[in-house]
C-alpha cells in the first residue's frame, strides 16, 4: 500500500509540473491507490465501530454521537472511495481522507473516555495504514492530528475517563484485533507480488530486445564486459563473435521490411537453436549480432558457426524463397594482454571489416 511519493507530491504541491501524459499515469495510479485502501477501510471501521460501541453504551452520550459512529463506520468508507476516485488528485485526496481516519480515531477515543483497549485499538490500526500508505511524515502527521482532535473533544465536551476495559468488551474488540491486520497483512502481499512482476517486466524491458528476445546490446556488453573480468581473473578461456547479415539492405529495399524483419528472427532462432544454450546471443542493432562462447576456444567457435551457415544456407524465408540468407563473422579469442573488453570487441569488429571486405559469407578470425 505504499504511496511515498504521492505523500511527498501532496506535502511539496509539486503536483502541477508534469507533462499531461504523466499526470494522466499519477492519475491513474492515484484512483488505484485510493481502491487499495478502500476495502481495508470498510473493513477497519465496520469492527472498529463494534470497539467503540461497546464502550460507548456506558457513557452518558446524545444520540448524535450514535449517529455520527454509523456514519463513520458505514458510510465514510464509501464517500471517501467515491471523493478521492472523482477528485482531480486522487492521492492527494486520499492522503486527506487518511488524515480524516485518524482525527476521527482521535475523536472516538476521547468520547469513550480514553478506554485502554479499543484507544490502543484506534492508535495501532492508524498508525498501520498511515505507515503503509505514506511512511513515517504520514504516520507523524496522523498522529498528531489524532492527539489534537482527541484533546480538543475531551476539552470540548467533557466526558469521564474510562481507562479500563472490561472483559466483555474485549471480546468484542477481537475481531478488529484479528480479522484488520490480516486483511491489512493481505493487501500488502498482494502489492508485493505485483511490484515484483513489475519488476520483472521492467528488466525484462531493459536487458532484451524487443523485436528478437535476446539481450540488446547495452546488456550484452555489460555481459561481456564479466566474461571479460572473469577471463583475466580465472585464467578462462572464451571466444567473441559478431555476425553481420550480408546485403541486408537490398531484402529490405526488394522485398519489403517486414521480410527483412523475419531475416533478423530466422537468423536470431538459429542461432539459439543450434548454438549451446550457454553461449550469449546479443542483437547489436539493425542487422548486426554478438555472441559469447564462455569456455570455448576459436577453432570450437567457428566449428559452430559454420554449423549455422549450413543450416542457414538451406533455409527460405516463407515470404521469399529466392533469397538465401548468408552472414559475416569475425571471431576473436579473449587474450590476456588486451587492456579492456573493449579492445576484445574491436579485435572481433575488425575480423567482421575483413570478411566483409573480403567477399562476405565468411568467417574471418581475428590477428
Ligand atoms: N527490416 C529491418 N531493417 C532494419 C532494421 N534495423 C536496421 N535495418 C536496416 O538494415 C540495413 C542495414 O544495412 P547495412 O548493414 O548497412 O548494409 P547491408 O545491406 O547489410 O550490407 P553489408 O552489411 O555490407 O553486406 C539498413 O537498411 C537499415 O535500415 C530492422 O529492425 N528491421
Amino acid at each position: 500500500m505504499s504511496d511515498e511519493q504521492g505523500f511527498s507530491r501532496w506535502i511539496s504541491g509539486r503536483a502541477m509540473e508534469c507533462p499531461t501524459h504523466l499526470n494522466e499515469d499519477r492519475h491513474h495510479s492515484g484512483r488505484r491507490f485510493a481502491r487499495r485502501v478502500y476495502l481495508p477501510r470498510v473493513i477497519g471501521l465496520a469492527t472498529g465501530f463494534f470497539c467503540v460501541a461497546s464502550v460507548l453504551v456506558m457513557q452518558p452520550l446524545s444520540g448524535w454521537w450514535w449517529l455520527l459512529l454509523v456514519a463513520n463506520g458505514f458510510v465514510w468508507p464509501h464517500l471517501a472511495w467515491q471523493v478521492a476516485d472523482r477528485a482531480p488528485d486522487p492521492t492527494r485526496a486520499e492522503i486527506r481522507n487518511l488524515l480524516i481516519d485518524s482525527c476521527m480515531g482521535g475523536v472516538w477515543i476521547a468520547v469513550m473516555g480514553l478506554n485502554a483497549l479499543p484507544s490502543a485499538l484506534i492508535v495501532a490500526m492508524m498508525g498501520m495504514n498511515n505507515m503503509g500508505c505514506g511512511g513515517v511524515k504520514l504516520f507523524l502527521y496522523g498522529l498528531l492530528l489524532l492527539i489534537c482532535a482527541c484533546t480538543l473533544t475531551l476539552g470540548l465536551i467533557h466526558i469521564p475517563l474510562n481507562l479500563e476495559t472490561m472483559p466483555s468488551q474485549v471480546w468484542i474488540c477481537l475481531p478488529m484485533l484479528i480479522v484488520y491486520p490480516m486483511y491489512y497483512g493481505l493487501v500488502s502481499y498482494r502489492t508485493a507480488v505485483k511490484l515484483s512482476e513489475h519488476k520483472r517486466r521492467l528488466m525484462q524491458l531493459s536487458t532484451r530486445d524487443g523485436m528478437t528476445g535476446v539481450y540488446n546490446r547495452r546488456h550484452w556488453e555489460h555481459l561481456l564486459h564479466g566474461e571479460y573480468d572473469n577471463c583475466q581473473r580465472y585464467q578462462r578461456s572464451a571466444t567473441l563473435l559478431l555476425i553481420d547479415i550480408d546485403h541486408f539492405k537490398s531484402i529490405n529495399d526488394n522485398f519489403g521490411h517486414d521480410v527483412g524483419d523475419e531475416a533478423i528472427l530466422a537468423i536470431t532462432e538459429h542461432l539459439q537453436l543450434i548454438l549451446r544454450i550457454t553461449d550469449v546471443v546479443g542483437r547489436f542493432g539493425g542487422d548486426e549480432f554478438g555472441v559469447i562462447m564462455s569456455g570455448t576456444s576459436q577453432e570450437s567457435a567457428i566449428q559452430a558457426m559454420v554449423r549455422v551457415c549450413e543450416q542457414l544456407n538451406t533455409f527460405r524465408l516463407p515470404r521469399a524463397p529466392q533469397v538465401v540468407l548468408r552472414v559475416s563473422v569475425g571471431v576473436a579469442q579473449f587474450d590476456r594482454r588486451m587492456t579492456s573488453y573493449r579492445e576484445w570487441l574491436k579485435a572481433a569488429d575488425l575480423a567482421l571489416y575483413k570478411a566483409k571486405n573480403s567477399g562476405r559469407g565468411r568467417i574471418e578470425a581475428a590477428a
